[in-house]
């Protein structure tokens, strides 16, 4: 695969605060990358360097083959940008305010107005072409922020937190547009969300005080975090104790975290090391015939993980 972006030990110091330490990643076509970090990790910096908005202290961004910098407009017309929060210019109609967009990047006349519609089309912005930004729902603002972001063709993407206050549906459907989006195009995502990472990325780096601290496709993340190959039970109360000691005597079990969930206990045993237990588990249940309602074994937690390498555990 084609990689289209690429940051090479970026750094970004203001004064004495080393805002971007050394950032370092490439995304390629049909891949979206999850940018991850605590508040003040330096995700919004990263991404204004990688916009060209920012000039960075050192280091550098690519976008197809083309080095990124505040001057360079070839390669600024291929990157789309969706920053944080609203767009401008909310006195503007959506039209407007697109075939400004339109005009900035200096597609005029006839033309303007064709990717003004295909723009709006993708985002499905069609019935408010005619209302003022500032009048439109948080959901209809991020689309036509998408919209701004994707009108010039850009083969990258790169959105600051784009469902960020959004309700539950709104979220959902500016996912999707991502998603198709991303088909052609190398998309970064800046996000706090979780859940964001499986729904929607192919790969996640996760930033802390400017620097990454992991790097990986989901299913590698999760595998860092201690909840890997964790076994979690439903069993009756009145057998919870007997079940949770009798687990923690197996030598590859390190913890056993137990929570109250009506009449039943749900026990989750951690494995040492992430080693296989569920085999030992079930036989040992099946032995001394616990009346265990539920048994599955986890792939892993983000969250866990996320607080493992930004709070240095
Ligand atoms: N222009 C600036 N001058 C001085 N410090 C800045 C400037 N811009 C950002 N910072 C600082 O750089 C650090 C990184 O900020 P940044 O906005 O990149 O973090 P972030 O990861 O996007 O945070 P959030 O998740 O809260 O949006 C913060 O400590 C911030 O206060």
């Amino acid at each position: 695969m084609d990689v289209l972006l690429e940051a090479q030990d970026l750094k970004k110091h203001f004064g004495a605060l080393k805002a971007v330490d050394g950032i370092s990643l490439s995304v390629k076509k049909g891949e979206v990358l999850g940018f991850l970090g605590p508040n003040g990790a330096g995700k919004t910096t990263t991404m204004k360097m990688l916009t060209g908005f920012l000039a960075p202290t050192s280091g550098q961004a690519i976008a197809c083959g083309e080095t990124i910098s505040t001057g360079n407009v070839a390669a600024r017309r291929r990157i789309g940008y969706l920053p944080e929060g609203a767009p401008l210019y909310g006195d503007m109609t959506t039209r407007d305010f697109l075939a400004f967009v339109a005009a900035a990047h200096g597609i005029e006349g006839g033309e303007a107005r064709d990717v003004v519609e295909s723009a709006a089309g993708a985002v499905h912005l069609h019935s408010v072409m005619d209302q003022r930004v500032e009048t439109l729902s948080k959901g209809f603002k991020r689309r036509v922020g998408l919209a701004a972001a994707i009108l010039h063709a850009p083969d990258v993407l790169i959105l600051d937190e784009p469902t960020d206050g959004l309700d539950p549906n709104q979220k959902h459907e500016v996912r999707r547009l991502i998603e198709a989006m991303s088909v052609d195009r190398a998309i970064i995502i800046s996000t706090h969300i979780l859940e964001e990472v499986d729904a929607l990325c192919h790969r996640a780096v996760i930033i802390n005080k400017g620097r990454i601290v992991a790097d990986g496709t989901p299913s590698e993340l999760r595998a860092r975090s201690k909840y890997r190959n964790a076994v979690t039970m439903l069993v009756p109360r009145s057998e919870a104790e007997k079940a949770a000691s009798a687990m923690k005597s197996i030598r590859m079990v390190a913890k056993v975290e137990a929570a109250n969930e009506g009449d039943d206990v749900r026990l989750t045993v951690l494995a040492r090391d992430g080693a296989e237990i569920s085999d030992s588990i079930g036989d040992i249940a099946a032995v001394s015939n616990w009346k265990v309602r539920q048994f599955s074994v986890e792939a892993g937690r983000l969250d866990d993980v996320f607080r493992q390498v930004t709070e240095g555990r």
